[in-house]
């Protein structure tokens, strides 16, 4: 019961802390994160959750082409092909490239940045190696094919010279910068979500698109600008602001996170990146948000993720109610259970990370996401929800955090009002003395309660709590209807 007690409930408890010795993962592996495909023939923070794939091997483009004069009005250009760096693998970066224009890629990052307390000595050696550099607008996540183990070495470039491992060319960014935005145009295989889109954002994206309109930000070419109209702010973490934007060129809503800072270095890069790679190991599951795209720009960290109706928060009163609060309960556990399966942990679950869409439930803001072996450093969430062995920096079961910390957000979701973040009440709560609540089933507060029990060992896992006979009726079945929300 120390350090995290004074936290208020604003400024997320988010803590570095050590990974276990001698857990380094090692082996040859190939990883694939939607068109990125990375060569790590030492480690990556969540490789061993992603299955090998082929490296696309894609035409070299004519060397020529990078270096014509660029006229903007001759061109006629297309998006899907020439301009995209989602298509550049590090052959065709190869033709585009002058040595003081290329961009090595990130090796895994290391966790410093939000911290509290950050160890910075402690994290093993395989992710303080290597260097991220800086990325200028618009730099990709994605197309790169990245010897992790190499990163920041000299590579034998084809002519037998050597150069840097590159990932993106500025060529490759200043030919994007030729193009127009492709006109917004409206999705006709969607049913719901299209009703959900304003039709003049159409009108206007249109009649824009009509004339050379090149999409700049301030600080030069935005991708996000490019390939996205943004319709509004959705959500404010403590590191980022969400945007609810319209991708022009399929016709349909995203959530797009960014942060608000800008990562001028390398360990805070590194450590942003943990949440797209933990996003992008985990794959599609009902009940975790989808992830589809991220890239630097301006220095800032971009997501593109599912949009989500809203989040679950007790001050605004979004709260499920009844039988809902069993779906969520529910539904939560089976994210988990997947999660922990592939031998992530969450670490960061809370009612603000747990969104809604369609009457389904999805976990959230992965920015704590570590791995369950404790072979990746550990930074806490927001201290509300963490048990005691986490502020006592006891780690061995980390699975069993997200089980504390779903059960307290599921009490506090129940009870109506906010958890402390200290005083008697909060050790309460870790000592498993949790207060009985007037008008909720017995069962339920059962279930809550050993959730939270000050033993990691004797909560339930993520699977026993999904088949706990609870659910039977309420859950396995569960309906699609959105639910009702009392708002304040
Ligand atoms: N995919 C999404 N769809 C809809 N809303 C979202 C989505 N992602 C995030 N939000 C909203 O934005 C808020 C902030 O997002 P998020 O929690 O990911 O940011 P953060 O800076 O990491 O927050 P935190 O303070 O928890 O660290 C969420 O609480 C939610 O309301
Ligand atoms: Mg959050």
């Amino acid at each position: 019961m120390k350090k995290s007690f004074g936290k208020t409930p604003k400024s997320k408890g988010r803590r570095a802390k050590s990974p276990a010795m001698g857990a380094s993962p090692a082996g040859n592996l190939t990883l694939q994160l939607e068109h990125v495909t990375l060569l790590s023939s030492s480690s990556s923070p969540f490789e061993n959750l992603l299955e090998a794939a082929a490296i696309e091997q894609l035409p070299d483009p004519p060397a020529a082409a990078a270096e014509e004069p660029v006229d903007d009005r001759d061109c006629i250009l297309s998006q899907d092909f020439f301009c995209t760096p989602d298509y550049i693998t590090p052959e065709m970066s190869n033709a585009f490239e002058f040595d003081k224009e290329n961009i090595a890629c990130p090796k895994s990052p290391e966790k410093s940045v939000r911290t509290k307390r950050h160890r910075k000595e402690s994290y093993p050696c395989n992710y303080l190696s290597g260097n991220l550099q800086s990325h200028p607008q618009g730099s990709e996540l994605q197309p790169a094919t990245l010897n992790l183990d190499t990163l920041g070495e000299d590579k034998p470039s084809r002519n037998g010279s050597h150069k840097k491992q590159n990932y993106v060319s500025q060529s490759a960014v200043a030919l994007r910068c030729r193009v127009m935005p492709p006109p917004c145009i409206k999705n006709p295989y969607l049913n719901d979500d299209s009703s959900l889109i304003n039709h003049d954002i159409f009108g206007d994206r249109r009649s824009r698109s009509t004339g050379y309109s090149p999409i700049v930000g301030g600080d030069g070419l935005s991708r996000y600008r490019t390939d996205f109209h943004e319709i509004e702010q959705i959500g404010c973490g403590n590191f980022s602001h969400v945007f609810k934007v319209l991708k022009r060129i399929d016709g349909c809503m995203y959530a797009v996170k960014r942060s608000i800072k800008q990562l001028h270095h390398d360990n805070e890069r590194r450590q942003a990146l943990m949440e797209v790679q933990a996003l992008a190991a985990l794959g599609s599951h009902e009940n975790i948000v989808g992830y589809f795209s991220s890239w630097f720009e301006n220095e800032q960290l971009y997501i593109q993720m599912e949009l989500c109706d809203r989040s679950l928060s007790i001050s605004r009163g979004c709260i499920p109610k009844g039988i809902e609060t069993l779906q969520m309960l529910y539904q939560i556990a089976k994210a988990l259970q997947f999660m922990h399966g592939r031998g992530i942990a969450h670490l960061d679950v809370k009612p603000e990370n747990i969104y809604i869409k369609n009457g389904i439930y999805k976990l959230g803001d992965f920015g704590c996401a570590t791995l369950i072996d404790r072979s990746l450093p550990i930074e806490e969430g927001d201290a509300r929800y963490m048990p005691q062995e986490i502020l006592n920096d006891k780690y061995e079961h980390l699975d069993k955090v997200d089980i504390f910390s779903l059960g307290a957000a599921t009490y506090e979701l129940v009870k109506g009002s906010p958890l402390p973040d200290s005083g008697p009440q909060f050790c309460n709560l870790r000592e498993g003395k949790v207060a009985l609540l007037p008008g909720i089933s017995m069962q339920l507060q059962g279930l809550l309660k050993v959730m939270m029990d000050p033993n990691p060992m004797r909560r339930p896992s993520a699977k026993e709590i999904a088949e706990n006979p609870i659910f039977l009726k309420a859950c396995r079945t569960y309906s699609r209807k959105p639910p009702l929300y009392t708002q304040a």
